[in-house]
C-alpha cells in the first residue's frame, strides 16, 4: 500500500497500516480516528444489520464495512480481514470476542503479525472483567475520582475525559504504537490489553509517587493542584466569563500579585495554607472588577500563568491557537481540533472529509482485502453484510 496518504501528497507516519476498528461506545473511536490522522488505512467495522443511526462522532478519516458478526460467515469473514490485517481494535467487554470464535488465540494463530488491541474498562481478567461500566465507574475504581472535587463536595467526574480518552483510546494507541515498533524487531504481534482503569492509574503516577512530599495529604479541595490553593484557581470577570490561574512558582506567583495591584508586603506568604480560604476571596472580588479581556490586557506577555477560560466558541479563534493553526474546520465547516502533537517531518494530515456513513465501503474493503465478487454476492444474499452506498450518495 502507498506510503503517501490520499489526497494530501504528504507522508504519514503510519500510512500503510491497516486497523481494523471493531465500532464501540467512545475510547476505540478516539483510538482509531488517532491512527487514522496520522495514516493509517482505518475501518470502522459497524454491525449489519445496522442500525438507523451510528454512535461515533470520531469517524473521521476512516471507512466503514457493515458485517454481522454474530452469523458464522460473518464471523469467518473478519477472520480473513483480520488475516491481512496489521491492527484489531475490540472494544467489548471480555467474553464478547472468545463467543464469536473470534478470540486471539485463533486470530494471532492466523495471522502471528497481528496487534490485537483489547480496549475495555476492567481488563481482561479481574472480578469486574464482564461487568459494564462507564467512564466514572473506571475513574472510581483507579483511584483518581477520589481526588477530584472540590472542598466538601463529592468527587467529581470532568466529563468523560479522563478514563475513557486519556487513561483509554490514548494509551490504547500507545500500547499499539509501542508493539508496533517491537513488531519490527521479533516479527510477531502481541495482545494489548487496554484496561481504562489501569490507563488511568498509570496516568496518575505523579500523584501516587509525590505522595511523600505532602503535597495531597489534605481533604479533597484542599491541597495545592485541587483548587485548595488561591493561586491555582479559577475566578470569575465583570462580564460572566473567567480566568485561569496557575501561580505555582514565586517568582510567577509575584508577577500575579503585581497584576492583581496587590501589595505582596501586606500580604500572607504564598503557602500558608490556612490564609488560602481568605485569599481567595481577595482574589475573587479583584478579578470581578474586570471583563475577561482587560485582564488579557494586564497578563498576556508577562509569567503570571494567568490565561482566559475559554469557550468551544472562543477557543478557535483566540490569537495563539490561530497562530497555530490548533483547530480545522472540514468540508462541513465543523471545527475540531488539530491532531497532536505536530511531528515536523510526517504530520497528521487530518480527512477533511464527512464521517464515513455505516456500512458505505462495505464492497470495496472486502475487495480490497482479496475478496472476490462471487464472495461478496454471497455475503449479501446471506445479509451478513450491508452497503450504504444510496444514504452516501444523497
Ligand atoms: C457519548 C455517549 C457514550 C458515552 C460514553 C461513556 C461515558 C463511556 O464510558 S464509553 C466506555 C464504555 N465502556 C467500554 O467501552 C468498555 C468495554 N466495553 C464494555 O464494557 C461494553 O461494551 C459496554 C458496557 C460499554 C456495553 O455493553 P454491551 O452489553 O452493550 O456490549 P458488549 O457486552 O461489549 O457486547 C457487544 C455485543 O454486540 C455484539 N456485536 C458487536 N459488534 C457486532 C457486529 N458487527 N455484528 C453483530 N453483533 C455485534 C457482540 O457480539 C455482543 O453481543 P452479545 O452481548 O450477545 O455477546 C454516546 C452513547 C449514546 C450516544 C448517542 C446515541 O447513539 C444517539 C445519537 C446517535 C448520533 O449518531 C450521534 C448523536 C447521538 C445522540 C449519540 C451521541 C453519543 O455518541 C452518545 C450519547
Amino acid at each position: 500500500m502507498s506510503r503517501r496518504s490520499a489526497g494530501s501528497g504528504r507522508a504519514m507516519a503510519l500510512s500503510g497500516l491497516r486497523v481494523l476498528e471493531l465500532a464501540g461506545l467512545a475510547p476505540a473511536p478516539l483510538c482509531g480516528m488517532i491512527l487514522a490522522d496520522f495514516g493509517a488505512h482505518v475501518v470502522r467495522v459497524d454491525r449489519a444489520p445496522r442500525s438507523a443511526v451510528g454512535t461515533d462522532v470520531q469517524g473521521r478519516g476512516k471507512r466503514s464495512l457493515a458485517l454481522d458478526l454474530k452469523r458464522p460467515p460473518g464471523a469467518a469473514a473478519l477472520r480473513r480481514l483480520c488475516g491481512r490485517a496489521d491492527v484489531l481494535i475490540e472494544p467489548f467487554r471480555h467474553g464478547v470476542m472468545e463467543k464469536l470464535g473470534l478470540g486471539p488465540e485463533v486470530l494471532l494463530h492466523e495471522n502471528p503479525r497481528l496487534i490485537y488491541a483489547r480496549l475495555t474498562g476492567f481488563g481482561q481478567t479481574g472480578k469486574y472483567a464482564k461487568s459494564a461500566g462507564h467512564d466514572i465507574n473506571y475513574m472510581a475504581l483507579s483511584g483518581v475520582l477520589s481526588k477530584l472535587g472540590r472542598k466538601g463536595e463529592n468527587p467529581y467526574a470532568p466529563l468523560n475525559l479522563l478514563a475513557d480518552f486519556a487513561g483509554g483510546g490514548v494509551m490504547c494507541a500507545l500500547g499499539i504504537i509501542i508493539a508496533l515498533y517491537e513488531r519490527t524487531i521479533s516479527g510477531k504481534g502481541q495482545v494489548v490489553d487496554a484496561s481504562m482503569v489501569e490507563g488511568l492509574a498509570y496516568l496518575s503516577s505523579f500523584l501516587w509517587k509525590s505522595q511523600n512530599l505532602g503535597l495531597w495529604n489534605r481533604p479533597r479541595g484542599e491541597n495545592l493542584l485541587d483548587s485548595g490553593a488561591p493561586f491555582y484557581e479559577t475566578y470569575k470577570t465583570s462580564d460572566g466569563k473567567f480566568m485561569a490561574v496557575g501561580a505555582i512558582e514565586p517568582q510567577f506567583y509575584d508577577q500575579l500579585i503585581k497584576g492583581l495591584g496587590l501589595d505582596s508586603n501586606k500580604l500572607p506568604s504564598q503557602l500558608s495554607f490556612s490564609d488560602w480560604p481568605e485569599m481567595k476571596k481577595k482574589f475573587a472580588s479583584i478579578f470581578a472588577q474586570k471583563t475577561q479581556s482587560e485582564w488579557c490586557n494586564i497578563f498576556d506577555g508577562t509569567d503570571a500563568c494567568v490565561t482566559p477560560v475559554l469557550s468551544f466558541d472562543d477557543a478557535p479563534l483566540h490569537q495563539h491557537n490561530k497562530q497555530r493553526s490548533s483547530f480545522i474546520k472540514n468540508d462541513q465547516e465543523e471545527i475540531s481540533p488539530r491532531p497532536a502533537p505536530l511531528l515536523s517531518r510526517t504530520p497528521a494530515v487530518p480527512s477533511f472529509k464527512r464521517d464515513p456513513f455505516i456500512g458505505e465501503h462495505t464492497e470495496e474493503i472486502l475487495l480490497e482485502y482479496g475478496f472476490t465478487q462471487q464472495e461478496i454476492a454471497k455475503l449479501y444474499s446471506d445479509k451478513v453484510i450491508e452497503s450504504n452506498k444510496l444514504k452516501a450518495n444523497l
